[in-house]
C-alpha cells in the first residue's frame, strides 16, 4: 500500500472529548474538496437528513484493531476497503466531504504488555482502552452534527462507536438512539453466557447495560450516556446465536428478524417491521457485520456462516434505513482480508461487498 494513499499512525493524537468544536484534534479536512451539495449528487438519492446539522460531511474512522477475537488480518480492512476506493466514491461521486479519513488508526499505543483474561473476557484492557478512544472519536464527529462511518475492524470496537454516538446524539438533540444490527450472531453474550470469550461476542450486552463492570479498565468507563435500551434495538439476519443468547433477547423482548423471517416474509416486509418498531422520530446508527451477507458475497471475515442474505438484500437494507433520513452512524465490521486461501477471489468479493454496503447505507441510488 501507499504511504500516500493511507498513512497509519499510531493513534497517540485522538480527539479529546472536550476538544473545540471548530477543529478537534486529529480530525483531517482534506485540502480543496469539491463538494458537490449532497441532495443534488448524481447518484444520490435526495432524502433529507432529520438528524445531522451537517449531512454531507462525513466523519470518517478507520479501525484496524482485532482485539475482541483471534483471528489476526481484520485489522487491514480499512485500509483494504480504502484502497479499493471505497473513500474516493463516497467523495467524488456521493459528493460528501471527508473529515478525518486521512489516518488508519491501529491504537498499538492503547495496547498494554500484559492482558491477562478477566470475567472470562479475552484482551479486555486492550478493548476496554481501545473502544473508549474510539468512543470519543465518534463522539466527536457526530457532536458536529456529521454522519459518521466507522471501518472496523472486528465488532468489538461497536462498543466505542455505538457509546460514542450515543452520547453525542443525547447531548446534541435530547434523543436516544435507536440501533439496527445487521449480522448472523447477535453480539449480546455477557461475559457468563460467552462460550468463546471473545469480546466481539459481547458488544451488545455493553452497550444496553446488561453487562456490568465498575472497574474503568474494563468497560467501566461506559457511563448512562453511552448506553442504548433494549426496546430501541433491532436484529436483522441472525442464525447463529448461542442458548444464552437466546435467553437474553427472549427474557429483554428484544426485536430480532432471522433468516428464518427474511424467508417467511421477505426483505421488503421485514424492513418495514424494523423500521416501523424504531419509528420514524428516532435517530439510527447502522452496526453491519459483513458476515450478515451468505459467505458466498462475503467469504473472508472470522466466523462466516452459511445461509445469510444475498448482496441485494444486504443492500437493500442500507437502502431503507438510508431512505428514512434518519441515520446518525454507520459501522462496517468484520471484513478480513487474510482469511482467503491463496489466488481465490474471497478478499476482493468480500471487500467489494462492505464497499456496496456502504454506499448503498449513504445514499447511492440504483437511478
Ligand atoms: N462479531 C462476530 N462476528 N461475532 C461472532 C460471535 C460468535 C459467538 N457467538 C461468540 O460469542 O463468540
Ligand atoms: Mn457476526
Ligand atoms: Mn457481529
Amino acid at each position: 500500500m501507499s504511504p500516500s494513499l493511507v498513512s497509519q499512525v499510531l493513534d497517540s493524537a485522538a480527539p479529546a472529548v472536550a476538544a473545540p468544536p471548530s477543529k478537534p484534534a486529529g480530525i483531517v479536512a482534506l485540502p480543496n474538496t469539491p463538494t458537490k451539495p449532497k441532495h443534488f449528487g448524481m447518484n444520490t438519492s435526495m432524502v433529507e437528513s432529520k438528524f445531522l446539522s451537517h449531512p454531507e460531511e462525513l466523519g470518517i474512522v478507520a479501525v484496524g484493531f482485532s482485539g475482541g477475537q483471534c483471528k489476526p488480518g481484520v485489522d487491514a480492512a480499512p485500509s483494504a476497503l480504502i484502497e479499493s476506493g471505497l473513500l474516493t466514491q463516497l467523495r467524488e461521486e456521493l459528493g460528501y466531504k471527508l473529515h478525518g479519513d486521512d489516518t488508519v488508526h491501529l491504537y498499538t499505543d492503547l495496547v498494554p504488555a500484559s492482558d491477562p483474561p478477566f470475567r472470562n473476557m479475552k484482551n479486555p484492557r486492550a478493548v476496554s482502552l481501545v473502544t473508549k478512544r474510539i468512543a470519543e472519536q465518534t463522539y466527536a464527529h457526530a457532536k458536529e452534527g456529521r454522519l459518521v462511518l466507522t471501518l472496523g475492524g472486528d465488532h468489538s470496537i461497536a462498543i466505542g462507536t455505538i457509546g460514542g454516538t450515543a452520547k453525542a446524539i443525547r447531548e446534541r438533540l435530547g434523543r436516544d438512539i435507536a440501533v439496527i444490527w445487521v449480522d448472523a450472531h447477535a453480539d449480546i453474550n455477557t461475559p457468563e453466557t460467552s462460550g468463546s470469550g471473545n469480546i466481539h461476542g459481547m458488544p451488545v450486552s455493553f452497550l444496553t447495560g446488561l453487562a456490568r463492570e465498575e472497574n474503568e479498565e474494563f468497560f467501566g468507563w461506559l457511563k448512562e450516556d453511552n448506553l442504548i435500551s433494549t426496546k430501541k434495538l433491532v436484529y436483522i439476519g441472525l442464525r447463529d446465536v448461542d442458548a444464552g443468547e437466546k435467553r437474553i433477547l427472549r427474557e429483554h423482548g428484544i426485536k430480532a428478524f432471522s433468516m428464518f423471517d427474511i424467508d417467511r416474509h421477505g426483505i421488503g416486509r421485514v424492513m418495514e417491521m424494523a423500521l416501523g418498531h424504531i419509528g420514524n422520530d428516532t435517530p439510527i446508527h447502522l452496526s453491519f457485520d459483513v458476515d450478515a451477507l451468505d459467505p458466498m458475497w462475503a467469504p473472508s471475515t472470522g466466523t462466516p456462516v452459511r445461509g445469510g442474505l444475498t448482496l441485494r438484500e444486504g443492500d437493500y437494507i442500507c437502502e431503507c434505513v438510508h431512505e428514512t433520513g434518519s441515520l446518525v452512524a454507520v459501522d462496517l465490521v468484520e471484513v478480513n482480508p487474510s482469511l482467503a486461501s491463496p489466488n481465490d477471489l474471497g478478499a476482493h468479493e468480500t471487500v467489494r461487498a462492505g464497499c456496496s454496503i456502504v454506499r448503498c447505507a449513504l445514499g447511492e441510488s440504483l437511478l
